[in-house]
Parts: structure tokens; C-alpha cells; sequence
């Protein structure tokens, strides 16, 4: 039985469980009520006061004495973490909503990655506070440590991961994120796949960077570059990260990546002096002007099953090598992404999954 005794407000709801009955209240335009819980003699009663606080006079629970896994490690720093992964690109996402430092070093999240001595993954990403107007800001450490300016496939787990903390479901789904490639617009599809505005390919060689000469126009495309005694044509193109893209070798035959030692010719080409930030590399196969097939080596996380930013800059080298059409599947070791570098705005959009895969915490 309840009855009104003050002008405050409170809703209620009651959430029995297997040991008793929790009353779970917020504050909105309801009267104050007394409370005797229905069906727990632990709760006497409850008052709630016009000041909003909240005494129990309830009878005191008998706290057990065996603590839980979590609570045993209360005194150390705790890290809380999702775990996603677009096309097996997986990383550890952090909530860092409630500040604009990041939760982990780059020294830590090069540990956290440890695919043996830690959770294991290709980098961490954080999501913090909005800048300039954004939603949300997004930041994201690299296996090494490194720090990229962006991430194709992080930023698609990114948006999945915020419209879980937000409980944004059916709500809205598109989110303006802030990240070291500039403005970036993930928006989550009906069918839980999620559409980035990945913004404009920058293609002036100076500014992806690479020391390469610009062969066409401001840009480098279809150039030869010498790795490790192999001349390469190359075409370099930045998503806000670095991008060197080959379809094979000068004079040599179309390329068969799955039969190409990535481990040993990719950090020949990441650390290649003609890149002064290093560089990701795309290794490309064309079936046809609308279906690539990629394999990646990154800057900072070695091969990967898939590269978003690395797809985007695998279709823009192949319209400026003339090689495929503006709208393309790239197939990848961990699944097909959807890509256009549309016309009317120059814009490049990428359309493909991010699961969960599980939910953790760590100590650091
Ligand atoms: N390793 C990249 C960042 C992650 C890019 C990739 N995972 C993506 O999906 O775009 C770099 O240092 O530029």
C-alpha cells in the first residue's frame, strides 16, 4: 500500500530478484511516495524526501562474505572494455566519454594488444567528449603504440559501441566524430551495417605524405618505387593515414596476393625512406572495374584480415590507374567492404559490419 506525503517526484519501478526485492527509483513528476515493498519483509519502508534524498529503513542486508571476481581487484585501477572487430580488424574499445585524456598510455595499450600476455588486438579506441561541435571524438592507438590519424573499420565499431552506451537503438544513428582525419560520419543502416562518410582522399604528395615525385598532377600514381631490390608501381594516397596502393610489380605480371609473403615485403614498404611517417600497404588484385581483391599491411599493426581506410585508398588508386569504376567490392582476408569515391563531392564512403565480441575488464 502507498500513500502521498510530500510534493516531490519520483517514479518507480520494482525489480524482484532471487534474494529480494530492489526498489529502482528515478526522479520525475510524480508525488513523493511511502513505500512498503510488496513482497519483501527486508523492506519496512521507504522514505523519499521533497530534498530528494533517500533514506532506507530497510533492514540491513546481510552483506556475503565472498566478494566477486571484479569486486576482489577493487583496489587496483580497473580498465572497463568492449571488444569489436570489423572483418577480424579487432580493437578494445573504451569508454572515455567522462574526459578528453585517454584512460591508457600508448606504453599500456601496447600490452593490452599482446595477443598472448594481453586481451589481444590491433589497437585501442576511445571514444571521448566532442570537439568543436561533434558528438564524439575518436581517438585510437595502434598495436605499437603509435597513434594514427584514422581508422576504417575502428570507426564502424566505434559508432556500434556509442549507440550501445547511449542505448541509441532505433533511435539516432548517425553520429558526427572528430577525429586526426577531420570530421568523420559513421551512420548505423537498418541492418546493423554501418555507412562512413570517410571525407576527401588527399592525393597532393607532399601531404599524404611521401617524398615520391608527383607524376600526376599533385599526386603520385602508377610511380616506380624500388623495395628491397623489386621496382614496384605504386600510387599513394592519404585517408587522413598514409596509404601506398600496388597492383604489381613494373613490367611483372597482374598481382596474386594470396600468394605473397606480407610479413616479408610489407615493413620493407612501411619503413620505406620515401615515407616519413611510414606507410599502410595495399597489395591489390582486379577481378573487375567493380570487384578488388586486397591484402594489407599496416602501419603499426603488421597484416591485418582488413583495412577500411586501406580499402578507401585501394579504390580511389584503382579509378586513378584506370583499373576499376568509382563503386566497388574490395574482397578482404576477413570479408568484402562496399566502397564508392562518389563524383558529386569527392567524398569516398565505405559500407561494412562491426560486431561485438565480448565484454571485459582489466586490470592496469
Ligand atoms: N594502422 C593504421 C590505422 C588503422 C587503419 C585500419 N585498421 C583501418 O581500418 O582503416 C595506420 O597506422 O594508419
Amino acid at each position: 500500500m502507498a500513500e502521498t506525503i510530500t510534493a516531490a517526484t519520483i517514479s518507480l519501478s520494482l525489480k524482484s530478484s532471487t534474494r529480494h526485492s530492489q526498489l529502482l527509483l528515478s526522479f520525475t513528476s510524480f508525488p513523493v511516495l511511502r513505500f512498503n515493498s510488496l513482497n519483501n519483509p527486508n523492506f519496512r519502508s521507504l522514505v523519499v524526501s521533497s530534498s530528494m534524498s533517500i533514506e532506507s529503513t530497510a533492514a540491513p542486508q546481510k552483506t556475503s562474505s565472498k566478494t566477486s571476481f571484479l569486486d576482489h581487484r577493487e583496489g587496483s585501477r580497473f580498465l572497463h572494455f568492449v571488444k569489436y572487430h570489423g572483418l577480424g580488424n579487432d580493437f578494445i574499445l573504451v569508454d572515455n566519454r567522462d574526459s578528453s585524456e585517454a584512460k591508457v598510455t600508448p606504453e599500456q595499450a601496447v600490452k593490452l594488444c599482446d595477443r598472448n600476455f594481453g586481451i589481444g588486438a590491433d589497437g585501442v579506441i576511445f571514444a571521448l567528449p566532442g570537439i568543436n561541435g561533434t558528438d564524439y571524438t575518436m581517438r585510437i592507438f595502434n598495436s605499437d603504440g603509435s597513434e594514427p590519424e584514422m581508422c576504417g573499420n575502428g570507426v564502424r565499431c566505434f559508432a556500434r559501441f556509442i549507440a550501445e552506451l547511449e542505448n541509441l537503438h532505433g533511435k539516432k544513428q548517425s553520429f558526427t566524430v572528430h577525429t586526426g582525419a577531420g570530421l568523420i560520419v559513421p551512420e548505423i543502416q537498418e541492418d546493423g551495417q554501418v555507412k562512413v562518410d570517410m571525407g576527401e582522399p588527399v592525393l597532393k604528395a607532399a601531404d599524404v605524405p611521401t617524398k615520391l615525385a608527383a607524376n600526376k598532377h599533385d599526386a603520385v600514381v602508377k610511380s616506380e618505387l624500388a623495395v628491397d631490390g623489386v621496382t614496384w608501381n605504386v600510387t599513394c594516397v592519404s585517408m587522413g593515414n598514409p596509404h601506398c596502393v600496388t597492383f604489381g610489380t613494373k613490367g611483372g605480371e597482374d598481382l596474386q596476393v594470396d600468394a605473397l609473403n606480407l610479413a616479408q615485403i610489407g615493413p620493407n614498404f612501411e619503413h620505406h625512406d620515401v615515407f616519413p611517417a611510414r606507410t599502410n600497404t595495399e597489395f591489390v588484385q582486379v577481378y573487375s572495374p567493380s570487384h578488388l581483391k586486397m591484402r594489407v599491411w599496416e602501419r603499426g599493426a603488421g597484416a591485418t584480415l582488413a583495412c577500411g581506410t586501406g580499402a578507401c585508398a585501394t579504390v580511389v588508386a584503382a579509378v586513378l590507374e584506370g583499373r576499376a569504376g568509382r563503386k566497388c567490392t574490395v574482397d578482404l582476408p576477413g570479408g568484402p567492404l562496399e566502397i564508392e569515391w562518389r563524383e558529386e563531392d569527392n567524398h569516398v564512403y565505405m559500407t561494412g559490419p562491426a560486431e561485438v565480441v565480448f565484454y571485459g575488464s582489466v586490470p592496469l
